[in-house]
């Protein structure tokens, strides 16, 4: 069966950040995810994960100024000393919440520009030499250009190219089913080519980015077949509930802890 994490930026939006875990807990969720944790101390966090019972399966490094739009640095020339303190300041977050995988994100930069992509491939291989000794993983997603325009990691051969070229243990896929769809469709496929290097999956309808309950992807056949692969790590819930989100969790009844 799954392990299922709520994402607690689109989830659970009816609370405050903090009070978020206690209503996924309350909603039989076992682990959380986020985009960003930085706004809030990582004590505060990391109690209400103990009280909770729940797992940290994933968060976001820093990504540069997201309010003016930024997507992430990673693959920004110029930008490697503040990448660099920006894997400290996730680093203490991950101590503090036990989180074992993070996302860096690329930014917003022309895929074919071979400054870009040296400079993105220079910041992974720091990002993941960092991340190792704390036996953490690296993750890199691939992210459909229709929610996010201009976005530097466009295409899952290119993210399986580098992860293969880069050959760093600790560096793998982060495999956004709603993204694939979108991008190339084939999921189940792709799943099971990729499963060796994947490192977290996540999940939403397509094309709303809604409960997977319905729309074009068959969610039930898809996760007895993340099970068939044997897959032992997480589903992010990356989804924004229709209406409230409770209501919106009759898809999860099956897997909710009791
Ligand atoms: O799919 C997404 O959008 C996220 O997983 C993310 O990390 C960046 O927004
Ligand atoms: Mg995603």
């Amino acid at each position: 069966m799954p392990v299922f994490a709520a994402n607690l930026t689109m989830m659970f939006n009816e609370w405050t950040f903090l009070d978020r875990f206690d209503a996924a807990a309350e909603a039989g969720f076992t682990a959380v995810e986020y985009l960003f944790p930085y706004e809030v101390p990582p004590e505060a966090i990391a109690e209400r994960l103990i009280r909770n019972r729940l797992e940290q399966a994933l968060f976001n490094l820093p990504p540069g100024d997201w309010v003016a739009g930024e997507r992430g640095i990673a693959a920004l020339p110029g930008r490697f000393d503040e990448l660099k303190s920006g894997v400290d300041k996730a680093l203490y977050y991950a101590a503090a919440t036990g989180a074992k995988r993070l996302h860096l994100m690329a930014g917003l930069s022309d895929p074919s520009d071979p400054e870009a992509a040296s400079c993105y491939r220079r910041s992974i291989a720091y990002t993941a030499g960092r991340l190792a000794e704390k036996s953490i993983d690296l993750l890199i997603e691939p992210i459909n250009g229709r929610n996010m325009p201009g976005y530097f990691l466009d295409d899952f051969a290119k993210a399986e190219r580098l992860i293969a070229e880069l050959a760093l243990p600790n560096l793998k896929l982060q495999f956004d089913v709603y993204h694939r769809q979108i991008m190339h469709g084939d999921v189940a496929m792709a799943l099971r080519h990729l499963l060796p290097v994947t490192g977290h999956i996540q999940i939403a309808s397509v094309p709303s980015r809604h409960e997977p309950d319905g729309e074009e992807l068959n969610y039930s056949y898809l996760f007895e077949e993340i099970d068939r692969l044997g897959y032992d790590g997480h589903v992010g819930c990356e989804y924004f509930p229709r209406g409230s989100t409770l209501d919106g969790l009759a898809w999860f009844n099956p897997f909710r802890r009791s």
